[in-house]
């Protein structure tokens, strides 16, 4: 018999809401929305790879339990979080009737969840919205604590909104059928959570290289667990990114969202250049003296040892740091970095030389 799933709360005042990961529970979907929401009009929002794997059959769930359910399909891949495709889905909204009582509901990866969150959060000004996140990378992340939005060419992420779901179902099950390269892109923000809060998971990580590799249901829902509570954690603490501590949850970025703008979004995955802007954060951290040779060395095998790529693509360096300088945590065009002092802990430093950074770059594929 199927074990009964877990379930870790997101405690925002009213905004609070239920992450449930289990596995099969996907038959659930039904009762886990009609528990959270008003309303019986269902908006999937999903991708051209996801429909027929599973949205497909989740829509005609609901419709079988009496929801009226429409679904919209984007192309997958990054080039749909835009401001092109949010506009078409909020026109295609209007023409299938959708109101304020209407709930969005994005079953896909983490361009699903930003893009459909995204249009639930500005359509009516706001309508109810959940995840079924069908990615490792969406799982552990980006599903959990309301980042929604699209990119600009020149800038990842750079129109959106906080907009939190009424409830995340997370079936681990799903994650058979994910491609290689798109699992191992989600064990980097898995990393990221070990080196900026968690010195003993990042150890467990590096102990279950090979479950983690042959995706072992039970160090998988320990592992989406863990992840999702130390998110939350952090989300319950600084929501809107205001005091400052949310920034953690950024260690990397900095680096993987110049990577992602560079390549006009088409090179790298998101977890991919996330990998490699920790080996650069990193990188710059030790040459501050911030962390020692063993915090470099480790947080590099393990990288490599989930496949994950740690040396930066031919870039202008310059180039980089102009689309750096328009990061959300730049302060007035200086450049900050979340760089870390130890396994499991990271701080924003302000005001990082220039030339600081574009050694870091080069460090990266020097090692
Ligand atoms: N909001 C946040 O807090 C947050 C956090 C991290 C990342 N993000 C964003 O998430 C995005 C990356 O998300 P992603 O890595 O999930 O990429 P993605 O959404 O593009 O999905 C990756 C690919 O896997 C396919 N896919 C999804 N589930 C599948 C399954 N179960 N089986 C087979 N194929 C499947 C998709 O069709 C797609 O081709 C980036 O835009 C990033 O900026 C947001
Ligand atoms: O949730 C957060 O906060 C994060 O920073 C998580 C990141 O993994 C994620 O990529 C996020 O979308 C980045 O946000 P941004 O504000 O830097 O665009
Ligand atoms: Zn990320």
């Amino acid at each position: 018999m199927a074990e009964s799933p877990l379930i870790t709360r997101v405690n925002l005042a009213d905004r609070s809401y239920d992450i449930q990961i289990g596995s099969g529970n996907l038959a659930e979907l039904s009762s886990f929305m009609r528990d959270r929401c008003q309303g019986s009009h269902v908006v999937i929002v999903t991708d051209d790879q996801v429909d027929p794997l599973y949205a497909d059959k989740l829509g005609d769930q609901l419709a079988g339990d009496e929801w009226e359910v429409h679904v919209l399909v984007v192309d997958a891949g990054e080039q749909s979080k835009s401001v092109e495709d949010v506009h078409e889905l909020w026109e295609t909204m209007l023409e299938e009737g959708a109101d304020r009582q209407s709930i969005v509901l994005a079953i896909g990866g983490g361009v699903v969840g930003d893009l459909a969150g995204f249009a639930a959060a500005a359509f009516a000004r706001g309508l109810q919205f959940f995840q079924v996140p069908t990615t490792l990378l969406a799982q552990v992340d980006s599903s959990v604590g309301g980042k929604v939005g699209v990119n600009l060419p020149g800038a990842k992420n750079m129109v959106g909104a906080f907009w939190q779901p009424r409830g995340v179902l997370i079936d681990v099950d799903v994650l058979a059928t994910l491609p290689e390269r798109e699992y191992w892109a989600g064990l980097a923000e898995v990393v990221k959570y070990g080196v900026i809060l968690d010195a003993e998971f990042f150890a467990y990580l590096e102990q279950h290289v090979d479950t983690i590799n042959a995706r072992d249901p039970a160090v998988l829902t320990y592992v989406i667990e863990r992840c999702c509570r130390l998110k939350a954690d952090v989300v319950e603490q600084d929501e809107c990114e205001t005091t400052g501590l949310r920034a953690v949850l950024n260690y990397g970025h900095t680096f993987a969202h110049a990577f992602e703008a560079a390549s006009k979004y088409g090179l790298l995955l998101h977890g991919e250049a996330v990998a490699i802007g920790m080996e650069c954060a990193a990188r710059l951290a030790h040459q501050l003296d911030r962390i020692d040779d063993d915090f470099l060395r480790r947080q590099t095998a393990l990288l490599k040892s989930l496949h994950l790529p740690t040396e930066v693509p031919e870039f202008d360096g310059d180039e980089l740091v102009r689309i750096m300088r328009r990061d959300k945590k730049a302060d007035e065009g200086r450049l900050r970095f979340v760089l870390p002092t130890k396994l499991g802990h990271v701080e924003l430093v302000k005001d990082v030389r220039v030339d600081d950074v574009l050694a870091a770059l080069k460090a990266a594929n020097a090692g």
